[in-house]
């Protein structure tokens, strides 16, 4: 069942001419998990504040086209009402953090406190924020005063904190050692397994290969592909697009060829290539 759609949509920024989202159309379905790629500026992070509604309520320009929300237009939600449904983590986690809380732990919980939501709930919610983000030395800490990466774990665990549907996370990882961003995506397979919807914006393709049921690739504003993670990383003509298939992907094919099925992870490689006796 298709939680939230986006049919025809095209969007050009204010006192520009050209459209930088031209004739998107998807559908998410509760429970997945989908990585969008594509090269800069090919309007990932637009397509996000589309999706959030931020465009057109906080960024002017013309819009066109329908996004639904549980078969309802996101124009008829107010932009506070739609937080607690479609978390969003933006790209650059400085902008996220609120500027009013002096403690990471704080800094979590005040979307909750914003919303309502009872202290006991609250703390219990931010207690295990904690323990997930593995933020247990930072919590007494000034949000402020943390290193990029760390910020974006902040953020991330602000927007979670709130429950939401679906959440958006536009390049989560870009600020984060290898080790940290293999957590990321640990946490993105718990929230799947809780029932989330993720839209992930992200270039590790070796990362999406993994974790992601299906893949949106994203050029000149157009979507050009769409599909299951396995067809979409295994599909040569995805080059063409200026984005990357994964390393063992690429590998195996060099070796062996487009025979059977394409590996995508280290895992298959090893089992395609036991299986193919090379
Ligand atoms: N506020 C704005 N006003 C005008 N044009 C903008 C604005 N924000 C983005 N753009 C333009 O829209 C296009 C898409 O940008 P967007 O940031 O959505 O791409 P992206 O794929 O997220 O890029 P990146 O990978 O570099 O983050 C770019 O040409 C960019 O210059």
């Amino acid at each position: 069942m298709s939680i939230l759609s986006l049919k025809n949509i095209n969007y050009c920024y204010p006192l520009e001419n050209e459209p930088v989202i031209q004739d998107v159309s998807f559908a998410l379905e509760k429970g997945k998990v989908y990585g969008v790629i594509g090269e800069n500026e090919s309007g990932k992070t637009t397509l996000c504040n589309i999706m959030r509604g931020f465009i057109p309520n906080l960024y002017k320009g013309t819009l066109r086209g329908e996004v639904t929300f549980k078969d309802k237009s996101i124009s008829e939600y107010n932009i506070g009402e739609l937080a607690a449904h479609i978390g969003y983590s933006f790209q650059n986690p400085f902008t996220q953090i609120s500027g009013v809380k002096d403690t990471v732990y704080e800094e979590i919980a005040y979307g909750m406190e914003n919303l309502g939501i009872p202290r006991d709930k609250m703390t219990q919610r931010v207690d295990e924020l904690i323990v997930l983000f593995q933020l247990e030395k930072l919590k007494d800490q000034n949000p402020f005063e943390l290193s990029g990466g760390q910020k974006q774990l902040v953020a991330l665990a602000s927007v979670v904190a709130l429950d939401p549907e679906i959440i958006i996370l536009d390049e989560p990882t870009s600020q984060l050692d290898p080790k940290s961003t293999e957590d990321i995506f640990q946490i993105v397979e718990y929230l799947k397994k809780a029932g989330k919807t993720i839209f992930l914006v992200e270039h590790k393709v070796d990362l999406l290969a993994e974790y992601c049921d299906e893949i949106f690739l994203l050029y000149d504003g157009r979507l050009v592909m769409q599909g299951k993670t396995a067809e979409v990383l295994s599909d040569e003509s995805i080059l063409q697009y200026r984005v990357q298939l994964p390393q063992v992907t690429l590998f195996y094919l060099k070796l062996v060829g487009k025979k059977g099925k394409v590996p995508l992870t280290v895992a298959e490689t090893f089992k395609a290539l036991k299986g193919s006796g090379e």
